[in-house]
């Protein structure tokens, strides 16, 4: 079975594209195979997995977590997204830039979210569900983030007026960031 894992520009972040056919009936995709993702380095001590569904014009994000950093696989299964990393490690030559990869049901391409990256994204369809893999437990207290429009960050969103959740909304600046985490990822 056939898996294409690509490298992307900020270091431990990877596209997947899974193996994908279609038939008479429809399509069979399989999104994860252990010993694959082992082959990439991938660690693949699954926790837990979720899906949320977002209107039009919603931005989630951009999150993280502050202890025991979840690393994620998140894909759409139904919809358009444009997906947003930032690499928030200290120590790395691309800290503080992001990448955005359009994540889509026509694309059926997966993003490994590593470690030390605060994720996010915008829905550019009528309607996306997003399905999220992740590697780590989910651990309210420490669950955190950047807001979506931060000044130093400059990520270009195509939308205008977002539907952003109030905590998303009251979130830290990358500076606040900067100042006060010191995470060793
Ligand atoms: C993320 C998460 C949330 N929750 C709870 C907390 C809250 O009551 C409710 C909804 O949470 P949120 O509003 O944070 O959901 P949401 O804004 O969709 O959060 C997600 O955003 C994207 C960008 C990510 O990267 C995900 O990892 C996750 O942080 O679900 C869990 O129980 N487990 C989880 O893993």
């Amino acid at each position: 079975m056939d898996f294409n894992i690509q490298d992307l520009p900020l270091q431990g972040a990877k596209l997947i594209s899974p193996f994908y056919i279609q038939d008479e009936r429809g399509y069979f995709q399989k999104n994860y195979e252990k010993d694959i993702f082992e082959q990439w380095d991938l660690c693949t001590d699954i926790y837990e997995s979720f899906e949320s569904s977002s209107k039009c014009g919603v931005i989630r994000g951009l999150h993280f977590q502050t202890l025991k950093p979840q690393s994620k696989i998140v894909r759409v299964i139904r919809g358009t997204v444009r997906d947003v990393i930032v690499d928030l490690r200290k120590d790395s030559e691309t800290f503080g830039k992001y990448i955005d990869v359009i994540l889509s049901d026509k694309n059926h391409l997966s993003l490994w979210v590593p470690k030390g990256f605060a994720h996010g994204f915008e829905v550019l369809s009528e309607e996306a569900i997003t399905s999220y893999i992740c590697i780590g437990k989910y651990l309210k207290s420490y669950d955190s983030g950047i807001r979506w429009n931060d000044k130093e960050l400059n990520i270009k969103w195509e939308t205008k007026y977002p539907i952003v959740s109030d905590r998303d909304s009251r979130l830290m600046s990358f500076r606040e960031y900067k100042e006060n985490y010191n995470e060793s990822w």
